[in-house]
Protein backbone atom coordinates (compact mmCIF):
# COMPACT_ATOMS: atom_id res chain seq x y z
CA UNK A 1 0.00 0.00 0.00
CA UNK A 2 1.90 3.46 -1.31
CA UNK A 3 1.87 5.90 1.88
CA UNK A 4 0.90 9.01 0.15
CA UNK A 5 2.26 12.41 1.22
CA UNK A 6 -0.16 15.19 2.58
CA UNK A 7 0.71 17.09 -0.27
CA UNK A 8 -0.36 14.01 -2.63
CA UNK A 9 -3.39 13.59 -1.06
CA UNK A 10 -4.49 17.11 -1.49
CA UNK A 11 -3.81 17.16 -5.22
CA UNK A 12 -5.59 13.85 -5.37
CA UNK A 13 -8.54 15.35 -3.22
CA UNK A 14 -9.20 18.58 -5.52
CA UNK A 15 -8.44 16.05 -8.72
CA UNK A 16 -11.34 13.53 -7.57
CA UNK A 17 -13.99 16.33 -6.81
CA UNK A 18 -12.91 18.06 -10.61
CA UNK A 19 -12.97 14.29 -11.88
CA UNK A 20 -16.26 12.46 -9.95
CA UNK A 21 -17.85 15.80 -11.01
CA UNK A 22 -18.72 16.42 -7.11
CA UNK A 23 -17.93 19.44 -4.77
CA UNK A 24 -15.25 19.38 -2.02
CA UNK A 25 -18.54 19.29 0.57
CA UNK A 26 -19.89 15.80 -1.61
CA UNK A 27 -16.67 14.20 -0.46
CA UNK A 28 -16.07 15.43 3.01
CA UNK A 29 -19.83 13.70 3.48
CA UNK A 30 -18.46 10.87 1.68
CA UNK A 31 -14.90 10.80 4.16
CA UNK A 32 -17.16 11.01 7.20
CA UNK A 33 -19.57 8.85 6.16
CA UNK A 34 -17.16 5.94 6.02
CA UNK A 35 -16.18 7.24 9.53
CA UNK A 36 -19.56 7.23 10.66
CA UNK A 37 -20.20 3.54 9.70
CA UNK A 38 -17.01 2.54 11.41
CA UNK A 39 -17.96 4.35 14.90
CA UNK A 40 -22.13 3.20 14.63
CA UNK A 41 -20.74 -0.80 14.06
CA UNK A 42 -19.02 -0.90 17.11
CA UNK A 43 -20.77 1.56 19.64
CA UNK A 44 -23.92 -0.38 18.05
CA UNK A 45 -26.52 2.46 19.33
CA UNK A 46 -24.79 2.62 22.85
CA UNK A 47 -26.01 5.75 25.04
CA UNK A 48 -22.63 6.68 25.82
CA UNK A 49 -22.11 10.83 25.61
CA UNK A 50 -19.37 11.35 22.58
CA UNK A 51 -17.66 14.46 22.90
CA UNK A 52 -16.36 15.82 19.82
CA UNK A 53 -13.61 18.13 19.20
CA UNK A 54 -13.85 20.03 15.79
CA UNK A 55 -11.21 22.57 14.52
CA UNK A 56 -12.34 25.36 12.04
CA UNK A 57 -10.79 23.55 8.77
CA UNK A 58 -11.77 20.43 6.53
CA UNK A 59 -11.03 18.47 9.50
CA UNK A 60 -13.24 20.28 11.47
CA UNK A 61 -15.84 19.69 8.88
CA UNK A 62 -15.55 16.11 9.02
CA UNK A 63 -16.12 16.53 12.70
CA UNK A 64 -19.04 18.22 12.02
CA UNK A 65 -20.58 16.31 9.59
CA UNK A 66 -19.74 12.70 11.53
CA UNK A 67 -21.31 14.41 14.78
CA UNK A 68 -24.71 15.53 12.55
CA UNK A 69 -24.43 11.45 11.26
CA UNK A 70 -23.93 10.21 14.98
CA UNK A 71 -27.02 12.57 16.55
CA UNK A 72 -29.42 11.41 13.03
CA UNK A 73 -28.68 8.24 14.34
CA UNK A 74 -29.99 8.74 18.34
CA UNK A 75 -26.50 9.01 19.64
CA UNK A 76 -25.89 11.60 22.44
CA UNK A 77 -23.07 14.35 20.83
CA UNK A 78 -21.52 16.98 22.28
CA UNK A 79 -19.90 19.36 20.07
CA UNK A 80 -16.84 21.60 21.05
CA UNK A 81 -15.72 23.82 18.26
CA UNK A 82 -11.37 25.25 18.73
CA UNK A 83 -11.91 28.39 17.95
CA UNK A 84 -7.93 28.88 17.15
CA UNK A 85 -8.66 30.94 14.04
CA UNK A 86 -11.00 33.21 12.86
CA UNK A 87 -10.30 31.55 9.30
CA UNK A 88 -12.83 29.17 8.75
CA UNK A 89 -12.84 26.69 5.77
CA UNK A 90 -15.93 26.34 3.56
CA UNK A 91 -17.16 22.91 4.44
CA UNK A 92 -17.09 23.75 7.92
CA UNK A 93 -19.00 26.25 7.48
CA UNK A 94 -21.79 24.73 5.69
CA UNK A 95 -21.63 21.82 8.08
CA UNK A 96 -21.36 24.22 10.83
CA UNK A 97 -24.88 25.51 9.35
CA UNK A 98 -26.27 21.58 8.82
CA UNK A 99 -25.76 20.49 12.01
CA UNK A 100 -27.10 23.44 13.59
CA UNK A 101 -30.50 23.30 11.50
CA UNK A 102 -31.06 19.48 13.35
CA UNK A 103 -30.55 20.57 17.04
CA UNK A 104 -30.98 22.99 19.46
CA UNK A 105 -27.60 21.86 21.37
CA UNK A 106 -25.19 23.94 19.71
CA UNK A 107 -22.00 23.45 19.81
CA UNK A 108 -19.80 25.00 22.44
CA UNK A 109 -17.32 27.52 21.50
CA UNK A 110 -13.59 27.15 23.33
CA UNK A 111 -11.86 30.43 22.85
CA UNK A 112 -9.55 30.02 25.74
CA UNK A 113 -8.45 27.58 28.76
CA UNK A 114 -11.63 28.68 31.13
CA UNK A 115 -14.17 27.18 28.19
CA UNK A 116 -12.20 23.72 28.52
CA UNK A 117 -15.08 21.18 29.58
CA UNK A 118 -14.74 18.73 32.13
CA UNK A 119 -13.41 15.50 30.56
CA UNK A 120 -13.77 12.27 32.47
CA UNK A 121 -12.12 8.75 32.36
CA UNK A 122 -13.96 6.40 29.91
CA UNK A 123 -15.43 9.31 28.03
CA UNK A 124 -15.53 8.93 24.33
CA UNK A 125 -13.38 11.26 23.01
CA UNK A 126 -13.15 12.57 18.72
CA UNK A 127 -10.49 14.42 18.00
CA UNK A 128 -11.56 16.61 15.01
CA UNK A 129 -9.22 19.69 15.34
CA UNK A 130 -6.37 19.09 13.09
CA UNK A 131 -5.95 16.85 9.85
CA UNK A 132 -2.94 16.91 7.21
CA UNK A 133 -3.19 20.95 6.90
CA UNK A 134 -1.20 21.42 9.50
CA UNK A 135 1.41 23.57 8.82
CA UNK A 136 2.98 24.30 12.52
CA UNK A 137 3.12 23.04 16.15
CA UNK A 138 -0.15 23.84 18.31
CA UNK A 139 0.45 26.05 20.65
CA UNK A 140 -0.95 28.05 23.58
CA UNK A 141 -4.15 27.29 24.96
CA UNK A 142 -4.83 25.22 21.95
CA UNK A 143 -1.61 22.60 22.96
CA UNK A 144 -3.40 22.83 26.57
CA UNK A 145 -6.74 21.41 25.09
CA UNK A 146 -4.96 19.08 23.45
CA UNK A 147 -3.08 18.03 27.39
CA UNK A 148 -6.49 18.12 29.04
CA UNK A 149 -8.15 15.52 26.23
CA UNK A 150 -4.71 13.28 26.77
CA UNK A 151 -4.91 13.28 30.60
CA UNK A 152 -8.62 12.76 30.94
CA UNK A 153 -8.24 8.69 30.59
CA UNK A 154 -11.19 9.34 27.72
CA UNK A 155 -10.77 6.65 24.91
CA UNK A 156 -9.68 9.06 21.92
CA UNK A 157 -10.47 8.29 18.68
CA UNK A 158 -8.50 11.00 16.07
CA UNK A 159 -10.16 11.54 12.54
CA UNK A 160 -7.41 11.17 9.46
CA UNK A 161 -4.49 11.80 12.25
CA UNK A 162 -4.19 12.49 15.85
CA UNK A 163 -3.96 16.26 15.95
CA UNK A 164 -0.53 17.88 16.06
CA UNK A 165 1.33 15.16 14.32
CA UNK A 166 2.32 16.16 11.11
CA UNK A 167 2.15 13.52 8.15
CA UNK A 168 5.92 13.63 7.13
CA UNK A 169 7.84 15.10 9.45
CA UNK A 170 8.76 14.26 13.05
CA UNK A 171 8.04 17.54 15.12
CA UNK A 172 10.31 18.88 17.40
CA UNK A 173 8.45 19.00 20.66
CA UNK A 174 5.78 16.95 21.58
CA UNK A 175 4.01 19.16 23.39
CA UNK A 176 0.24 19.56 21.69
CA UNK A 177 -0.01 16.34 20.14
CA UNK A 178 -3.23 14.04 20.26
CA UNK A 179 -2.41 10.76 21.81
CA UNK A 180 -5.25 8.69 20.12
CA UNK A 181 -6.19 5.26 21.33
CA UNK A 182 -7.48 4.53 17.94
CA UNK A 183 -7.04 6.47 14.19
CA UNK A 184 -9.38 6.47 11.06
CA UNK A 185 -7.50 7.64 8.40
CA UNK A 186 -8.34 8.87 5.03
CA UNK A 187 -6.40 6.97 1.80
CA UNK A 188 -3.41 5.86 2.84
CA UNK A 189 -1.35 6.12 6.02
CA UNK A 190 0.43 9.00 6.89
CA UNK A 191 4.59 8.27 7.03
CA UNK A 192 4.87 9.21 10.78
CA UNK A 193 2.26 6.49 12.18
CA UNK A 194 5.97 3.98 11.68
CA UNK A 195 8.17 5.85 13.02
CA UNK A 196 9.53 4.90 16.64
CA UNK A 197 9.29 8.52 18.15
CA UNK A 198 6.02 9.18 16.52
CA UNK A 199 4.09 6.21 16.20
CA UNK A 200 2.94 5.68 19.78
CA UNK A 201 0.46 9.09 19.28
CA UNK A 202 -1.68 7.08 16.56
CA UNK A 203 -2.67 3.97 18.79
CA UNK A 204 -3.75 1.64 16.37
CA UNK A 205 -5.34 2.36 13.16
CA UNK A 206 -7.57 1.84 10.09
CA UNK A 207 -7.15 3.10 6.60
CA UNK A 208 -10.87 4.06 5.16
CA UNK A 209 -10.87 3.88 1.12
CA UNK A 210 -12.43 7.42 0.36
CA UNK A 211 -12.39 7.06 -3.38
CA UNK A 212 -9.82 9.51 -4.43
CA UNK A 213 -8.88 9.88 -7.92
CA UNK A 214 -7.76 5.96 -9.15
CA UNK A 215 -5.54 7.12 -12.13
CA UNK A 216 -3.72 9.24 -10.11
CA UNK A 217 -2.97 7.47 -6.97
CA UNK A 218 -1.88 4.58 -9.60
CA UNK A 219 0.06 6.91 -11.46
CA UNK A 220 1.81 8.70 -8.27
CA UNK A 221 4.92 7.34 -6.99
CA UNK A 222 5.35 7.41 -3.38
CA UNK A 223 8.65 7.65 -0.93
CA UNK A 224 7.10 4.53 1.03
CA UNK A 225 5.26 2.10 1.09
CA UNK A 226 3.38 -0.39 3.58
CA UNK A 227 3.75 -4.18 3.29
CA UNK A 228 0.76 -5.85 4.35
CA UNK A 229 -0.34 -9.36 3.60
CA UNK A 230 -1.77 -8.98 0.14
CA UNK A 231 0.92 -6.66 -0.88
CA UNK A 232 3.75 -9.83 0.59
CA UNK A 233 1.55 -12.32 -1.28
CA UNK A 234 3.06 -11.17 -4.53
CA UNK A 235 6.30 -11.35 -3.78
CA UNK A 236 5.95 -15.11 -3.18
CA UNK A 237 7.42 -17.21 -6.01
CA UNK A 238 6.03 -20.71 -6.52
CA UNK A 239 7.98 -23.83 -6.61
CA UNK A 240 7.98 -25.95 -9.78
CA UNK A 241 6.97 -29.86 -9.84
CA UNK A 242 9.85 -30.38 -12.05
CA UNK A 243 12.62 -29.55 -9.64
CA UNK A 244 15.46 -30.76 -7.06
CA UNK A 245 17.34 -29.04 -4.40
CA UNK A 246 19.80 -27.20 -6.44
CA UNK A 247 16.97 -24.98 -7.97
CA UNK A 248 16.81 -23.76 -4.23
CA UNK A 249 20.43 -22.56 -3.54
CA UNK A 250 23.12 -23.22 -1.43
CA UNK A 251 22.85 -21.02 1.46
CA UNK A 252 26.23 -20.27 3.75
CA UNK A 253 25.50 -19.58 7.22
CA UNK A 254 29.26 -18.17 8.63
CA UNK A 255 29.38 -17.14 12.07
CA UNK A 256 29.46 -18.33 15.85
CA UNK A 257 32.39 -18.47 18.59
CA UNK A 258 32.24 -20.48 21.85
CA UNK A 259 29.37 -19.93 23.83
CA UNK A 260 27.33 -18.70 21.01
CA UNK A 261 27.17 -21.34 18.37
CA UNK A 262 23.33 -21.02 18.88
CA UNK A 263 23.00 -17.87 16.79
CA UNK A 264 24.28 -19.43 13.55
CA UNK A 265 22.19 -22.90 14.65
CA UNK A 266 18.86 -20.29 14.39
CA UNK A 267 20.30 -18.61 11.06
CA UNK A 268 20.29 -21.99 9.64
CA UNK A 269 17.17 -23.26 10.24
CA UNK A 270 15.75 -20.36 9.16
CA UNK A 271 17.09 -20.77 6.17
CA UNK A 272 16.21 -24.51 5.15
CA UNK A 273 12.88 -23.76 6.63
CA UNK A 274 11.99 -20.75 4.25
CA UNK A 275 12.99 -22.66 1.21
CA UNK A 276 17.11 -23.13 0.82
CA UNK A 277 17.85 -26.19 -0.87
CA UNK A 278 21.32 -26.69 0.77
CA UNK A 279 22.44 -25.20 3.83
CA UNK A 280 26.25 -25.35 5.13
CA UNK A 281 27.08 -23.79 8.42
CA UNK A 282 31.04 -22.46 8.74
CA UNK A 283 31.85 -22.07 12.40
CA UNK A 284 34.45 -22.54 14.65
CA UNK A 285 36.16 -25.65 15.65
CA UNK A 286 33.77 -25.78 19.43
CA UNK A 287 30.84 -25.49 16.48
CA UNK A 288 31.08 -28.84 15.40
CA UNK A 289 29.15 -31.62 17.33
CA UNK A 290 26.36 -28.90 18.38
CA UNK A 291 25.18 -28.06 14.77
CA UNK A 292 25.40 -31.87 13.66
CA UNK A 293 23.07 -32.65 16.47
CA UNK A 294 20.65 -29.59 16.52
CA UNK A 295 20.38 -29.60 13.17
CA UNK A 296 21.24 -32.83 10.92
CA UNK A 297 19.96 -31.13 7.77
CA UNK A 298 23.16 -29.02 7.79
CA UNK A 299 26.70 -29.49 6.77
CA UNK A 300 29.31 -28.42 8.93
CA UNK A 301 32.78 -27.18 7.84
CA UNK A 302 34.79 -26.07 10.77
CA UNK A 303 37.65 -23.14 11.25
CA UNK A 304 41.20 -24.73 12.46
CA UNK A 305 40.70 -22.60 15.42
CA UNK A 306 38.46 -24.19 18.52
CA UNK A 307 36.74 -20.74 19.72
CA UNK A 308 36.35 -18.46 16.94
CA UNK A 309 36.84 -17.69 13.42
CA UNK A 310 40.27 -16.92 11.77
CA UNK A 311 39.94 -18.28 8.17
CA UNK A 312 37.16 -19.28 6.27
CA UNK A 313 37.98 -21.77 3.66
CA UNK A 314 35.21 -23.60 1.11
CA UNK A 315 35.57 -26.29 -1.52
CA UNK A 316 32.10 -24.93 -3.26
CA UNK A 317 30.28 -21.70 -4.42
CA UNK A 318 27.41 -20.91 -2.32
CA UNK A 319 24.41 -18.89 -3.83
CA UNK A 320 24.36 -16.77 -0.49
CA UNK A 321 26.75 -15.94 2.16
CA UNK A 322 25.17 -14.69 5.54
CA UNK A 323 27.70 -13.41 7.68
CA UNK A 324 28.14 -12.26 11.40
CA UNK A 325 26.31 -14.03 13.80
CA UNK A 326 27.89 -14.65 17.17
CA UNK A 327 30.84 -14.13 15.47
CA UNK A 328 32.55 -11.77 17.78
CA UNK A 329 34.26 -8.81 16.72
CA UNK A 330 38.49 -10.02 17.64
CA UNK A 331 40.92 -9.35 15.34
CA UNK A 332 41.33 -12.83 13.88
CA UNK A 333 37.67 -12.83 12.64
CA UNK A 334 38.16 -9.35 11.71
CA UNK A 335 40.75 -10.68 9.28
CA UNK A 336 38.84 -13.70 8.16
CA UNK A 337 36.16 -11.12 7.51
CA UNK A 338 37.91 -9.10 5.26
CA UNK A 339 39.31 -12.04 2.93
CA UNK A 340 35.76 -12.79 2.38
CA UNK A 341 34.59 -9.94 1.72
CA UNK A 342 37.44 -9.32 -0.87
CA UNK A 343 36.83 -13.17 -2.78
CA UNK A 344 32.87 -13.01 -2.91
CA UNK A 345 31.15 -11.56 -5.79
CA UNK A 346 27.74 -11.92 -5.05
CA UNK A 347 24.87 -10.20 -2.73
CA UNK A 348 26.08 -11.31 1.13
CA UNK A 349 23.97 -11.12 3.96
CA UNK A 350 25.98 -9.25 6.90
CA UNK A 351 24.12 -8.98 10.52
CA UNK A 352 25.21 -8.59 14.31
CA UNK A 353 29.08 -9.05 14.61
CA UNK A 354 29.48 -8.68 11.10
CA UNK A 355 27.79 -4.98 11.13
CA UNK A 356 29.84 -4.44 14.58
CA UNK A 357 32.96 -5.23 12.34
CA UNK A 358 31.96 -3.05 9.40
CA UNK A 359 31.59 -0.01 12.39
CA UNK A 360 34.91 -0.80 13.84
CA UNK A 361 36.44 -0.82 10.40
CA UNK A 362 35.02 1.46 7.59
CA UNK A 363 37.09 0.66 5.12
CA UNK A 364 35.72 -2.78 4.62
CA UNK A 365 32.35 -0.97 3.77
CA UNK A 366 34.03 -0.56 0.26
CA UNK A 367 34.35 -4.50 0.09
CA UNK A 368 31.00 -5.18 0.51
CA UNK A 369 29.62 -7.05 -2.82
CA UNK A 370 27.41 -4.89 -4.22
CA UNK A 371 23.01 -5.03 -3.74
CA UNK A 372 24.54 -7.04 -0.02
CA UNK A 373 21.45 -6.89 2.84
CA UNK A 374 22.39 -5.37 6.21
CA UNK A 375 20.08 -6.30 8.87
CA UNK A 376 21.28 -3.73 11.84
CA UNK A 377 18.89 -3.11 14.94
CA UNK A 378 19.03 0.67 16.23
CA UNK A 379 21.94 0.35 18.18
CA UNK A 380 24.17 -1.67 15.62
CA UNK A 381 22.99 1.11 12.98
CA UNK A 382 23.96 4.12 15.34
CA UNK A 383 27.18 2.08 15.01
CA UNK A 384 27.12 1.98 11.46
CA UNK A 385 26.14 5.77 10.44
CA UNK A 386 26.94 7.43 13.62
CA UNK A 387 23.79 9.45 15.81
CA UNK A 388 20.80 11.26 14.06
CA UNK A 389 18.71 14.42 15.62
CA UNK A 390 15.60 12.60 15.14
CA UNK A 391 13.96 10.03 13.14
CA UNK A 392 14.03 11.96 9.60
CA UNK A 393 17.53 13.24 10.29
CA UNK A 394 18.18 9.15 10.76
CA UNK A 395 16.34 8.06 7.74
CA UNK A 396 18.49 10.83 5.42
CA UNK A 397 21.14 9.37 6.50
CA UNK A 398 20.53 5.82 5.89
CA UNK A 399 19.87 6.69 2.51
CA UNK A 400 23.12 8.54 1.89
CA UNK A 401 24.73 5.50 2.99
CA UNK A 402 22.91 2.81 1.11
CA UNK A 403 23.71 5.18 -1.59
CA UNK A 404 27.27 5.22 -1.16
CA UNK A 405 27.72 1.93 -0.42
CA UNK A 406 24.99 0.65 -2.87
CA UNK A 407 23.88 -1.77 -0.22
CA UNK A 408 19.78 -2.64 0.90
CA UNK A 409 19.43 -2.15 4.86
CA UNK A 410 16.63 -3.40 6.91
CA UNK A 411 16.50 -1.34 10.03
CA UNK A 412 14.78 -3.63 12.58
CA UNK A 413 12.34 -2.43 14.42
CA UNK A 414 8.22 -2.18 16.08
CA UNK A 415 7.46 -1.63 11.87
CA UNK A 416 10.76 -2.88 10.24
CA UNK A 417 11.94 -0.71 7.12
CA UNK A 418 13.55 -2.09 4.07
CA UNK A 419 15.73 0.79 2.38
CA UNK A 420 16.57 0.21 -1.46
CA UNK A 421 17.66 3.15 -3.36
CA UNK A 422 14.11 3.63 -4.85
CA UNK A 423 11.66 2.87 -1.72
CA UNK A 424 11.48 2.52 1.61
CA UNK A 425 8.96 -0.83 2.28
CA UNK A 426 7.41 -0.88 5.94
CA UNK A 427 6.24 -4.07 7.56
CA UNK A 428 3.53 -4.14 9.05
CA UNK A 429 3.62 -7.84 10.98
CA UNK A 430 5.33 -8.76 13.65
CA UNK A 431 4.83 -7.96 17.43
CA UNK A 432 6.22 -6.81 20.95
CA UNK A 433 6.55 -10.93 21.78
CA UNK A 434 9.38 -10.85 19.05
CA UNK A 435 11.59 -8.74 21.10
CA UNK A 436 13.53 -11.87 21.93
CA UNK A 437 17.22 -13.33 21.73
CA UNK A 438 17.73 -14.31 18.37
CA UNK A 439 15.08 -13.32 16.52
CA UNK A 440 17.36 -10.95 14.97
CA UNK A 441 19.62 -14.85 13.70
CA UNK A 442 16.50 -16.20 12.58
CA UNK A 443 15.31 -13.11 10.00
CA UNK A 444 18.69 -13.49 8.81
CA UNK A 445 18.53 -16.93 7.71
CA UNK A 446 15.18 -16.00 6.45
CA UNK A 447 16.11 -13.06 4.00
CA UNK A 448 19.63 -15.65 3.56
CA UNK A 449 16.93 -18.54 2.10
CA UNK A 450 15.10 -16.40 0.08
CA UNK A 451 18.14 -15.05 -1.33
CA UNK A 452 19.04 -18.58 -2.10
CA UNK A 453 16.40 -19.10 -3.96
CA UNK A 454 17.09 -16.29 -6.29
CA UNK A 455 14.76 -13.78 -5.02
CA UNK A 456 16.19 -10.91 -5.94
CA UNK A 457 17.85 -8.81 -2.45
CA UNK A 458 15.40 -5.99 -2.52
CA UNK A 459 12.47 -8.38 -2.57
CA UNK A 460 14.39 -11.21 -0.01
CA UNK A 461 14.83 -8.29 2.40
CA UNK A 462 11.12 -7.16 2.15
CA UNK A 463 9.20 -10.30 1.75
CA UNK A 464 11.62 -11.89 4.60
CA UNK A 465 10.47 -9.05 6.81
CA UNK A 466 7.24 -9.64 6.48
CA UNK A 467 7.45 -13.47 6.45
CA UNK A 468 9.30 -13.39 9.86
CA UNK A 469 6.76 -10.85 11.52
CA UNK A 470 4.39 -13.46 10.60
CA UNK A 471 5.43 -16.38 12.02
CA UNK A 472 5.92 -14.34 14.74
CA UNK A 473 2.31 -13.14 15.12
CA UNK A 474 1.63 -16.85 14.56
CA UNK A 475 3.41 -17.83 17.28
CA UNK A 476 1.93 -14.95 19.22
CA UNK A 477 -1.57 -16.74 18.09
CA UNK A 478 -1.04 -20.00 19.92
CA UNK A 479 1.05 -19.56 22.91
CA UNK A 480 1.53 -15.16 23.78
CA UNK A 481 3.48 -12.76 23.39
CA UNK A 482 6.19 -13.73 26.64
CA UNK A 483 6.62 -17.49 25.97
CA UNK A 484 7.65 -16.18 21.85
CA UNK A 485 11.43 -17.57 21.64
CA UNK A 486 13.42 -17.71 18.42
CA UNK A 487 13.16 -20.97 17.89
CA UNK A 488 8.91 -20.54 18.04
CA UNK A 489 9.17 -18.22 15.35
CA UNK A 490 10.93 -20.55 12.91
CA UNK A 491 8.57 -23.41 13.91
CA UNK A 492 5.83 -20.96 13.03
CA UNK A 493 7.76 -20.00 9.33
CA UNK A 494 5.58 -23.14 7.41
CA UNK A 495 2.68 -21.56 8.63
CA UNK A 496 3.31 -18.36 7.70
CA UNK A 497 3.72 -19.29 4.36
CA UNK A 498 0.32 -20.68 4.31
CA UNK A 499 -1.42 -18.02 5.68
CA UNK A 500 -0.35 -15.89 3.23
CA UNK A 501 -2.74 -17.63 1.03
CA UNK A 502 -5.25 -17.91 3.20
CA UNK A 503 -8.51 -16.00 2.32
CA UNK A 504 -9.85 -13.77 5.76
CA UNK A 505 -12.69 -15.49 6.92
CA UNK A 506 -15.94 -13.65 6.37
CA UNK A 507 -17.10 -12.80 9.84
CA UNK A 508 -21.04 -11.43 8.95
N1 LIG B 1 -7.42 15.66 1.29
C1 LIG B 1 -8.37 14.75 1.36
O1 LIG B 1 -8.22 13.75 0.73
C2 LIG B 1 -9.56 14.96 2.19
C3 LIG B 1 -9.46 15.71 3.36
N2 LIG B 1 -10.45 15.79 4.24
C4 LIG B 1 -10.18 16.38 5.54
O2 LIG B 1 -9.56 17.63 5.45
C5 LIG B 1 -8.43 17.67 6.33
C6 LIG B 1 -7.49 18.75 5.93
O3 LIG B 1 -8.19 19.94 6.06
P1 LIG B 1 -7.50 21.36 5.93
O4 LIG B 1 -6.62 21.36 4.78
O5 LIG B 1 -8.59 22.35 5.97
O6 LIG B 1 -6.58 21.43 7.22
P2 LIG B 1 -6.82 21.15 8.75
O7 LIG B 1 -5.91 20.07 9.15
O8 LIG B 1 -8.24 21.01 9.09
O9 LIG B 1 -6.25 22.52 9.41
C7 LIG B 1 -6.99 23.72 9.21
C8 LIG B 1 -6.11 24.96 9.16
O10 LIG B 1 -5.46 25.21 10.38
C9 LIG B 1 -4.37 26.09 10.17
N3 LIG B 1 -3.29 25.62 11.00
C10 LIG B 1 -2.35 24.68 10.69
N4 LIG B 1 -1.58 24.43 11.75
C11 LIG B 1 -2.04 25.21 12.75
C12 LIG B 1 -1.65 25.40 14.10
N5 LIG B 1 -0.64 24.73 14.63
N6 LIG B 1 -2.34 26.24 14.86
C13 LIG B 1 -3.37 26.93 14.36
N7 LIG B 1 -3.78 26.82 13.07
C14 LIG B 1 -3.13 25.97 12.29
C15 LIG B 1 -4.07 26.05 8.71
O11 LIG B 1 -4.44 27.28 8.12
P3 LIG B 1 -3.48 28.56 8.13
O12 LIG B 1 -3.70 29.24 9.48
O13 LIG B 1 -2.05 28.10 7.98
O14 LIG B 1 -3.94 29.39 6.99
C16 LIG B 1 -4.98 24.92 8.21
O15 LIG B 1 -5.42 25.10 6.89
C17 LIG B 1 -7.93 16.26 6.28
O16 LIG B 1 -7.05 15.94 7.32
C18 LIG B 1 -9.23 15.50 6.34
O17 LIG B 1 -9.67 15.39 7.69
C19 LIG B 1 -11.74 15.12 4.02
O18 LIG B 1 -12.77 15.93 4.41
C20 LIG B 1 -12.00 14.75 2.57
C21 LIG B 1 -10.86 14.35 1.78
K1 LIG C 1 -7.54 14.99 13.89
Amino acid sequence: MKIYSAEQLQKADSLSIKNQNISSTDLMERAAGLVFNQIHSRLEGSDIEIKIFCGIGNNGGDGLVIARMLLEHGYKVKVFIVNYSEKRSRDFLINYDRFKNITKDWPVLIKNQNDFPKIEEGDFVIDAMFGIGLNRPIEGWVSALVEHINKSGAFILSIDMPSGLYAEQVPGNTAGIIKANFTLTFQSPKFTFFLPQTMDYVGEFQVLDIGLDREFLAKTNTNARLIGKEQARLLYKNRKKNSHKGDYGHTLIVGGSYGKIGSIVLSATAALKTGAGLCSVFSPECGYEIIQTALPEAMVITDNQKKHLSEIKIDFEPDIICFGMGAGTGDAALNAFEKLLKETKLPMLIDADGLNMLSKNKALLDLLPERSVLTPHPKELERLIGKWDDDNHKIKKVQKFINKYNVILVLKGAHSFCFSKEEIFINNSGNAGMSTAGAGDVLSGVISGLMSQKYDPVIAAVFGVYLHGLAGDLAAEKMGYEAITAGEITNNLGGAFLELFREEENLN
